[in-house]
């Protein structure tokens, strides 16, 4: 499965080269993901054009064997993330594929910046060479988002507690490491207290980020936590006091946050949502859709 796409016109020029600056950005990282590209209204087969493969071998790549492909509407689905070099190419995407919103984006959109990807198609060489640095440039921005959330910080997980939640700091975190998890924690020391939003706000920024995989939080009854979480755009945070829960928050709503309340829950059973919840796995499918309507939510269109 492709995994990262890029998309351009004719697929013979701007897209293969950014799948193939955005993979060498991926190494430098190592990073592996599935880098594909293709184009909007390509003709299956045709070669890189002549200056494309010309930019690519003065920067160190053959794309001799690159054979052209269409964008054709599965691909895109089936992609976790597209970039378009246009904005037009984005609209293009969104028309054939409208469930892949969230996961459509400009190269330079998801680089952080905006603007689209010169087309040097009939111009001389310096042109594509300037193309091939403006791409090389957002591939390498791009990377470090992907790295961000994919990277490192997959192994990464933030527990943050209130006075009411800390008696669960210590069960949660052990299930944490057991799991292989790298762990940081944030709260008050024992006869502290703290007001659940300012703990739910550091957790759920750094999931927000990427900078954690996800979140678990812990304060009496696990409820302002949860609900100061959900607050963060991006934030899906679940209150779960059950093993069937938890896994199923991870299953259909693709949780990134867990919430729970040390007045509710002791301990071990504590312990046991953990686990549960890092056993989920997101189905996608039908969930997929309607997680996408959950991010819709997030950005009102009135
Ligand atoms: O939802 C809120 C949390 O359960 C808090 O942990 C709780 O409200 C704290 O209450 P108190 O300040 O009375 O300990």
């Amino acid at each position: 499965m492709t995994q990262v796409l890029f998309v351009c016109s004719g697929n013979t020029c701007r897209s293969p080269l950014a799948a193939a600056l955005f993979q060498r950005a991926l190494v430098r990282r190592n990073l592996a993901a599935e880098v594909g590209s293709a184009g909007v209204s390509a003709s299956d087969g045709e070669a890189a054009s002549g200056p494309a493969q010309e930019v690519a071998r003065e920067w160190g790549f053959d794309l001799s064997r690159h054979r052209s492909r269409r964008a054709a509407a599965d691909l895109v689905r089936s992609a976790e993330l597209v970039l378009a070099m246009t904005e037009a190419h984005k609209r293009q995407l969104l028309q054939m594929a409208p469930e892949a919103a969230g996961r459509v984006f400009t190269l330079a959109e998801y680089a952080g910046t905006q603007g689209d990807v010169d087309d040097p198609f009939g111009q001389d060489l310096d042109r594509y060479r300037a193309t091939m640095r403006q791409i090389e440039t957002l591939t390498e921005r791009a990377a470090d988002r992907w790295e961000r959330s994919h990277g490192h910080a997959r192994d990464r997980v933030m527990v943050g507690w209130d006075h009411a939640g800390r008696v669960l700091r210590e069960p949660v975190v052990e299930v944490l490491r057991q799991a292989g998890l790298q762990v940081e924690e944030t709260g008050p020391e024992e006869g502290q207290p703290a007001d659940y939003p300012d703990v739910a706000r550091q957790v759920a920024e750094a999931v927000a980020s990427g900078k954690a995989a996800f979140g678990v939080l812990l304060c009496g009854t696990g409820i302002g936590m949860s609900i100061a979480a959900n607050k963060v755009r991006g934030v899906r945070a679940a209150l779960c006091h059950d093993p069937f829960s938890a896994r199923m928050a991870r299953a259909h709503n693709d949780a990134n946050v867990l919430a729970m309340g040390g007045r509710v829950i002791g301990p071990g059973p504590a312990g046991e949502v953990v686990r549960a919840f890092l056993e989920g796995k997101f189905e996608g499918g039908r969930h997929g859709r309607r997680v996408e309507k959950i991010a819709g939510l997030e950005h009102p269109s009135c």
